[in-house]
């Protein structure tokens, strides 16, 4: 795992957590403009993903860090991230796997995924490296409704 210092994201809460996974997958963004990127090639992913919240669960988790692996890497490892149909389509540029949209997807994911728990911690940063030299950084708006 690359060691990596992450951007902050600065917010109220109580506890924030941090999970760093990785999982290998194959893309293409299909626009021209994308050049060779265009073509199918793949690359190891590296995610840092940032929740926090005040409250937590039965076992004194914010969230179990196994589960928000389970939840990405058992999803998109060793796949064609656009034959994921339900998070990428090909014919809308707003749901193409580019990084940034694959790093909106994971926090979309996990942020649906908490809201299923009793405690309703929030995915506040996605953090998602491509490639040795490029890197995006999602912060959902309003991911701090901390009114909430
Ligand atoms: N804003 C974005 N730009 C590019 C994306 C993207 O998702 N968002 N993706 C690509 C390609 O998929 C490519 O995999 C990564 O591009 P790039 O960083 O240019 O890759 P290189 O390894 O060639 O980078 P060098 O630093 O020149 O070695 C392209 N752009
Ligand atoms: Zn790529």
């Amino acid at each position: 795992m690359i060691q990596q210092i992450y951007p902050s994201v600065a917010h109220p809460f109580r506890y924030e957590l941090n999970k760093d996974l990785q999982f290998a997958a194959a893309h293409y963004v299909p626009a021209e403009a994308a050049g060779k990127c265009s073509r199918v090639h793949g690359h190891t992913y590296f995610a840092n993903i940032t929740i926090a919240g005040n409250d937590l669960d039965s076992a004194g988790f914010l969230v179990n860090f196994s589960e928000i692996k389970k939840l990405i890497h058992d999803l998109f490892d060793h796949s064609v991230l656009n034959e994921h149909t339900a998070y990428f389509q090909d014919d809308d540029p707003d749901r193409f796997p580019t990084t940034e949209i694959v790093a909106r997807t994971i926090c979309e994911i996990i942020q649906s995924f908490l809201d299923r728990s009793g405690n309703k911690p929030r995915c506040l940063q996605v953090f998602l490296r491509e490639t040795p030299t490029s890197y995006v950084v999602y912060r959902p708006m309003g991911g701090g409704s901390y009114g909430d």
